[in-house]
């Protein structure tokens, strides 16, 4: 954006600031997630568990007022992000035959209980956040908290996956001058 740009994007709200860090905090989380599947050499991949999450955020989206299939798109898209952190530190460590030695808490009855605990905050958040979703500027939020929030490349193209819905569509922009 040019320094000089007579238009600045409006402040991002609140409730999207709230969101965003959370969606961060579950892709953080996913580094530990790759851990115990170098350590275990289990697939990235695990297709129950999936439908497990997402049916228990349709479940919980009565409570904040979301509709069933939003909290379930909303989720999935952060278990493709999730997949793609995965997969990048995973190819990463192949290539240094070696995994960072941090420790790693174990993944059924630690990791998967904290997702679990961060899913009530993300539908609690992402509710919300529904009343910006069409503003015209939410394409522009994002932008400009992204690139704050990512320690590295791969994880901030899981924040664009993560976040790749959560903005309604929006038309093209009109043109400045018309024709
Ligand atoms: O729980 C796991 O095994 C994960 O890898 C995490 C996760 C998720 O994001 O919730 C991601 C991929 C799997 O297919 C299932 C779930």
């Amino acid at each position: 954006k040019p320094l000089d740009d007579p238009h600045p994007p409006p402040p991002s709200p609140e409730p999207l600031k709230h969101l965003l860090s959370m969606i961060n905090e579950r892709l953080e989380i996913a580094d530990l997630v790759a851990l115990t599947k170098w350590d275990s050499a289990q697939p990235v991949q695990d297709s129950d568990r999936e439908s497990t999450v997402i049916t228990d955020a349709k479940r919980q989206a009565a409570s904040y007022a979301i509709a069933k299939n939003e909290a379930g798109q909303m989720m999935a898209a952060q278990i493709e992000a999730n997949k793609l952190v995965q997969y990048g530190l995973l190819s990463t460590w192949h290539s240094d035959g070696k995994a960072p030695l941090t420790k790693r808490p174990d993944l059924k009855n630690q990791i998967r209980p904290r997702l679990d605990a961060l899913q009530t905050g993300l539908l609690q958040q992402y509710a919300e956040f529904i009343p910006f979703r069409a503003d015209p500027a939410c394409p522009l939020w994002i932008n400009q908290e992204l690139p704050q929030l990512a320690k590295d490349e791969l994880h901030e193209m899981a924040l664009i996956r993560a976040t790749g819905e959560l903005c309604a569509p929006q038309p093209p922009a009109k043109p400045a001058v018309p024709h």
